[in-house]
Parts: structure tokens; sequence; C-alpha cells
């Protein structure tokens, strides 16, 4: 059986190219896994855990050999235990590579197996059933998100701003949405993520109007609760495992542009800007960019934008480090997707780990620089220079 689509990806892992003959049930490209289920898998999540392994039948889609091997790992896990069976010869490469992955469970409790096991077939089906289903670019669609679209194909997931005709300004329910998207996206089965805007900017920051619903709490409560997001927001950037790219398809404004220095590329259309006008708003830099921008640019450069609000093309930003390649606005779409589409191919793994490796060194920086720049700005929205300018813009006095 031949494993579509998944050998070109795993092409020069020498482990894993071992599995490719991993056995399948011929008709439904699964592995055919022992799904018998043992006594010592009874426990709390029995049932939910039988009908994964029916489930893991059904998929109509190959998961590939790693998830497979994943799948025999936890199952073995869940139903035996601890490997303790002898390790098979260098040579015997398929039943070497399901004890490493068995092996590597160590002492992980059944129970914990059981419900890894289940939540992995959990999210196969759902890639499983969007992919087999979807025949069209709307059926492509994710549900569940109002302020979003969000698309999976070619191992890249998109997720695409939505709110065009207020310039992809951020909500509180899109920070919210972004979040979840995040999290479903590091769990799903792509290989890179993708972050774009829909109409003619990429997006205008924060929502102005966020300041303006006020709870019954008052101000206080409202600046305490957009700390928590802010920071909650920041975070899942900063712990994002996969290969995060934004495709920046015009203008970018406050956090939109912030949050970019924890982006692993930045792909900008000729027509984009890079504005980060914090002290025209009353307010202070956040998204980490008081430490990202002046790592990426340099000090000088990064005052000029973060304290002086200077607006930079997308060409400056190029060159000041920010963006990793321009492109003409004409062939902007066409060009970024064929690099994505051929990057999404490279080894899942081995991207992952090495974004991991390559953030793992800042994270915990990161993460006190985040609660530090939230900490402030809560203060800061309770400033009347900041109130002033929100009042400003909404009056019509005040436009960037
Ligand atoms: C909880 C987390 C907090 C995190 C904090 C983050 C800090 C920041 O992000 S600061 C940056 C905040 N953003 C701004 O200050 C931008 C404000 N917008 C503008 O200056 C202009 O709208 C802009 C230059 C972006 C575009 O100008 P135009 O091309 O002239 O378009 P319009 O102004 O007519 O915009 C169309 C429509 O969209 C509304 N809009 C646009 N951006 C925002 C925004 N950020 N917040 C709220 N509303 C926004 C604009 O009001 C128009 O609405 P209508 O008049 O109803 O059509």
């Amino acid at each position: 059986m031949a494993l579509v689509g998944v050998s070109g990806r795993l092409a020069g892992c020498y482990c894993l190219r071992a599995v490719r003959s991993l056995p399948f049930c011929s008709s439904l490209q699964v592995p055919a896994l022992q799904l018998h289920i043992s006594k010592t898998a009874m426990g709390a999540c029995q049932k939910d855990f039988e009908s994964a392994v029916n489930q893991v039948k059904l998929l109509k889609k190959d998961p590939g050999n790693e998830v497979k091997l994943k799948l025999y790992a936890l199952y073995k896990q869940a139903t035996e235990g601890p490997c303790n069976t002898p390790k098979p010869g260098l040579f015997d490469l398929i039943n070497k590579a399901k004890w490493d992955a068995w092996n590597a469970l160590g002492n992980l409790p059944k129970e914990t197996a059981r419900q890894n096991y289940v939540d992995l077939v959990s999210g196969l089906r759902s890639s499983s059933d969007s992919s087999s289903q979807v025949k069209s670019e709307a059926d492509k669609k994710r549900a569940g998100y109002d302020t979003l679209v969000i698309t999976s194909e070619d191992c890249i997931t998109k997720i695409m701003l939505n709110r065009p005709a207020k310039k992809n300004a951020l909500t509180t329910q899109m920070y919210r949405e972004i979040m979840l998207a995040l999290e479903a996206a590091s769990k799903d089965d792509s290989t890179i993520t993708v972050f774009t805007g829909n109409g003619d900017y990429y997006s205008s920051g924060n929502d102005l109007t966020n300041f303006t619903d006020i709870p019954p709490g008052g101000i206080e409560e409202k600046a305490k609760n957009s700390a928590i997001l802010l920071r909650d927001f920041v975070d899942c950037f900063i712990d994002f495992p996969k290969p995060l790219v934004a495709v920046v398809n015009g203008p970018a404004v406050g956090i939109a542009v912030t949050i970019l220095g924890l982006f692993d590329l930045v792909y900008a259309s000729d027509r984009a800007t890079f504005h980060t006008p914090f002290s025209h708003l009353g307010q202070t830099p956040e998204g980490c960019s008081s430490y990202t921008f002046p790592k990426i640019m340099g000090p000088a450069k990064a005052v000029e934008m973060l304290i002086f609000g200077k607006k930079l093309t997308a060409g400056e930003a190029y060159a000041q480090g920010l963006v990793t390649e321009v492109f003409p606005d004409s062939t902007f779409q066409k060009e970024v997707w064929t690099r994505l589409k051929a990057y999404s191919k490279l080894s899942q793994n081995a991207m992952h780990i090495s974004k991991q490796i390559i953030r793992n060194h800042e994270k915990e920086k990161l993460h006190a620089i985040n609660a530090e720049e939230s900490r402030i700005l809560q203060e800061r929205w309770l400033s009347d220079e900041c109130m002033n300018a929100v009042m400003d813009f909404f009056s019509r006095k005040a436009k960037l």
C-alpha cells in the first residue's frame, strides 16, 4: 500500500522511512493495529477508548507514519503498560521503530495513554472528516468562528482575520477566537500555521471600541480584564509550537505589528505598512516588542517605531529585519503560497523541534516581558492621555 503524500514529507528520515511498510487495512489506509481490547485497558474512559480504536479503522485519510507510530505506542501503553519487551535488532527496522515509539512513553500511566489515544483519534477524525468531505473552498471553512475564516489545505492551516469593513480591528471576541484557533492549529495535522487579513488591511490593531464597552465593575475592571486578555493572547504566540507565518497583505497597526516579532516568517506585500503609534494613543508597547524589536532591528530603530510611532514601509521593515521578504502586491498571493506549499512538505518533526530549540532559549524571558508589558498597559489604559485619544478617534478628531 503506497503512502500517498507521506513518503515525500518523510523522505530522508531513516527511522520513519523504515515504517513505510507498517501494515495497513487495505481499503482504509490505516494501520492494522491490534484492535482487540485487553482487560487491562478497563478504566474510566474505557468506552471512549474502545470507540476510538474502532474509529481508527474508519479514518478516510492516511494519518502518516509518525501518527501511526504514536497510535501504536499509546495503544500498547494503554493496554499493556510500559514497554518491557526486548529491543528488536538493528536491522528489524519496522519493529524497532514501533518499539522505540512505545518505549519512549516510559512510565506513562495506562489511563493517561488511553486518554491521549482518544484525544489523538478525535483530532484525526476532525481533520480527516473535513479533508474528505470538503470539495469547495467554502466547505473548507472551519465552523465555530465568527470573526475568522480558518482553512486547512496542503498541510497549512490558514487563520484569516475577517472584519474587512473595520480594517480587521481586533475585538475582544477576535482575541478569544484567535487563541482557540491557535490551540486547534497546534494540535491539527498541519505543518505550518499562517495568519493573514481579509480585505485591504492586514489589521488596524486593537479595536478601540474595546475601551468604550465598560462593564458594571467600571473602567478599572475593564483595564484589568483587558490586561489579562492581552497577556493570555500574547502567551499563545510565545508558546505556539509550529512554524508561524504572517502573510501581511496590507497595512498593519499596533498589536498586529508588535506580535510579528514572535512569528517565524513575515512575508509582506509592498502595499503593507507597519505602524505602532503608541505615544499618539497614550499607550506603551506590547506583544513583547519592547524586547523583540530592539533585538531584531537594534535599539535606535526600535525606538523610532515604538516611542515615536514612525510608520515603516514594507521595504523599510524588511531593511530593519522585521519582515523576511517583500513581494509586489500584484504577485504577492501567488508567490507566497507557492513558497509556503513547498515549505509545508518539509519534515514536520524537524521543523517543530528546530522551533522549540530556538524559542526555548528565551521562552521564560518572553513570558516575563509579556507580563510586565500587560501590567504597565493596565495602568496606561486608565490614564487621561489614553482615554482622550480613544475619544478623539470616535469623535473623528483624530485618525492615524
Ligand atoms: C486587549 C488587548 C489590547 C491590546 C492593545 C493594543 C494596542 C494597539 O493595537 S494600538 C492601535 C489601535 N489602532 C488604531 O488606533 C487604529 C485606528 N484606526 C485608524 O486610525 C483608521 O481607521 C485607519 C488608519 C486604520 C484606517 O483609516 P481609513 O482607511 O480612513 O478607514 P476608516 O477609518 O474609515 O475605517 C473603516 C472603519 O473601520 C473602523 N476602524 C478601523 N480601525 C479601527 C480600530 N482600530 N478600532 C475601531 N474601529 C476601527 C473605522 O472606525 C471605520 O468604521 P466606520 O466609520 O463605522 O465605517
